[in-house]
């Protein structure tokens, strides 16, 4: 089908030098060549990102020389980019560059003299990883003859609520997009947006959360009703499985935005959690592709429900780092006003819960939450809690979950599940299954969870067929 106007995302990895910077325009130029109207989205060069949560943290902690030693090396790479994409020593990239990273300077040695690090500031640092790159960007556009302007989120209208870290679009950001974008585009330019980023009510940049760029990219599809947003990746699609984990996982053709959803959140790394909800309404599809292969067609993720009964599960994907916080006490006994007062004490400190399961008896409740999370769910739980209860972190274990929405009312895929486990002699400590029978999670020992995910890949042949039209 012809389209008129594409979205297309570059992640870290297709950002991450001049050539690849280089060969990721090429790509968009394919399509601007023809005809097509293409806004593209930029992340940070890889790695950058987590310098900058790294330096910012060594600021705070007092160690300035080596936030500053992380700063020249950043530079250097950006310098050199912007080089070798044939800008000149005095051009308006090069200084552009030397200004983003003055002001980033700044701001870094602003953390490390109020040895304090707010979420706010930690937005406006680490967000500098794409305002870096989108300049570099729009260099390589014109060395293909494209004409191209760069801004920032914010600039591009995306206006976000303040939850610093996790922003959320708000519903007037997309009029905002549409008008600052489509000026642009009706004038023959091609727009570079800094992805991962936009900015609340009083112009603080705020960040979409880790992977975000792909959230900024479908939120400007949905605002320009572009055909389709297209996600380039150093992976073919989005796979039956991580392939790091297990080399035959094979690239799904089709998946509705529900599947992806869920295997997002249980940990493929592949897409942000909510970058499909803008696009679910409006239909538009998004389309992750492969940039070192990009005449294979990837996943396309749409509206189809797409159930498969002859192969139920698409795709086996886990989280790890995670801790089962259990509580257990004679006080959980029959009184549901305690299992609200744990729920309201975690709603309060915004924990996401991963899985929740209580004994009938009502004396144990446990949940799943990040490690990284625990420390606050114990202080939260142990803080709003009535009654004799008694909280405790289980660390080291790692939800396992099954993805597909040709398991809805198949019988015989949990036992498939529950014997290739056993067949590993992977134990298993919590099981859940949400109503909508899109998922089966499991915790189990994370020392077990490379194993554990390859045989249930093996088990549901899903290296020999992922997600093919029946
Ligand atoms: N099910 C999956 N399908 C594809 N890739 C996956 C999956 N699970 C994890 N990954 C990992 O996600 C990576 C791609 O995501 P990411 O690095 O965020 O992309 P980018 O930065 O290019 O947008 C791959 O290198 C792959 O190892
Ligand atoms: N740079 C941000 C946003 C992002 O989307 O990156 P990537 O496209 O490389 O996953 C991050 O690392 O979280």
């Amino acid at each position: 089908m012809a389209h008129s106007l594409l979205v297309m995302k570059f992640g870290g990895t297709n950002m991450q030098g001049a050539a690849a910077i280089r060969h990721s325009a090429s790509l968009a130029a394919r399509s601007t060549r023809g005809g097509v109207r293409v806004v593209v989205v930029v992340s940070a060069m890889a790695g950058v990102t987590n310098g900058l949560l790294r330096l910012a943290e060594a600021a705070q902690g007092g160690d300035i020389a080596s936030a500053n030693d992380e700063i020249a090396a950043m530079r250097t790479r950006h310098f050199t980019a912007a080089q070798d994409l044939g800008a000149a020593p005095d051009s308006a990239a090069v200084r552009e560059i030397r200004e983003l990273h003055e002001t980033l300077r700044q701001a870094v040695y602003g953390v490390y003299l109020l040895r304090e690090l707010t979420p706010r500031s930690r937005d406006l640092i680490v967000a500098f990883g794409e305002r870096l790159s989108a300049p570099l960007m729009a260099l390589a556009l014109s060395g293909q003859g494209i004409q191209a302007h760069h801004l920032t989120g914010g600039q591009a209208g995306i206006m976000t609520d303040a939850h610093f870290g996790n922003a959320r679009p708000l519903p007037g950001s997309y009029e905002r997009t549409r008008d600052r974008l489509g000026g642009l585009l009706d004038a023959g330019i091609t727009p570079v947006v800094a992805g991962f980023m936009g900015e609340n009510e009083e112009g603080a940049i705020t960040t979409l959360g880790r992977g975000g760029t792909d959230f900024s990219a479908t939120i400007i599809g949905k605002a320009l009703h572009a055909d389709e947003v297209w996600a380039w990746k150093d992976v073919d699609g989005v796979m039956s499985a991580d392939p790091r984990v297990v080399p035959d996982a094979r690239n799904i053709e089709r998946l509705s935005y529900g599947e992806v959803m869920e295997l997002a959140y249980f940990g493929a790394k592949v897409l942000h959690p909510l970058a499909v909800t803008p696009l679910q309404e409006s239909g538009i599809p998004l389309r992750v592709k492969s940039a070192a292969d990009p005449d294979f067609p990837g996943t396309l993720v749409g509206a189809e429900p797409d159930g498969d009964a002859a192969h139920p599960v698409k795709a086996v994907t886990a989280i790890r780092g995670v801790s089962l916080i259990n509580v257990t006490g004679a006080g959980v006994l029959g009184v549901p006003e305690v299992v609200a007062s744990l729920f309201a004490a975690i709603a309060r400190e915004n924990i996401t819960l991963l899985m929740v399961s209580q004994s009938s008896s009502m004396s144990n409740v446990s949940l799943a939450v990040q490690s990284a999370d625990a420390r606050r769910t114990l202080a939260a739980l142990r803080g709003g809690m009535t009654g004799e209860l008694k909280v405790e972190e289980q660390p080291g274990v790692a939800v396992l979950a099954i993805v597909g929405a040709g398991m809805r009312g198949q019988k015989g895929v949990a036992a498939r599940l529950f014997s290739a486990l056993a067949s590993e002699d992977v134990n298993i400590l919590m099981i859940s299954q949400g109503s909508s029978e899109l998922n089966i999670s499991v915790a189990i020992d994370a020392a077990e969870v490379d194993t554990a995910t390859r045989a249930v890949h093996a088990a549901f042949g899903l290296g020999e067929r992922a997600g093919a039209p029946a």
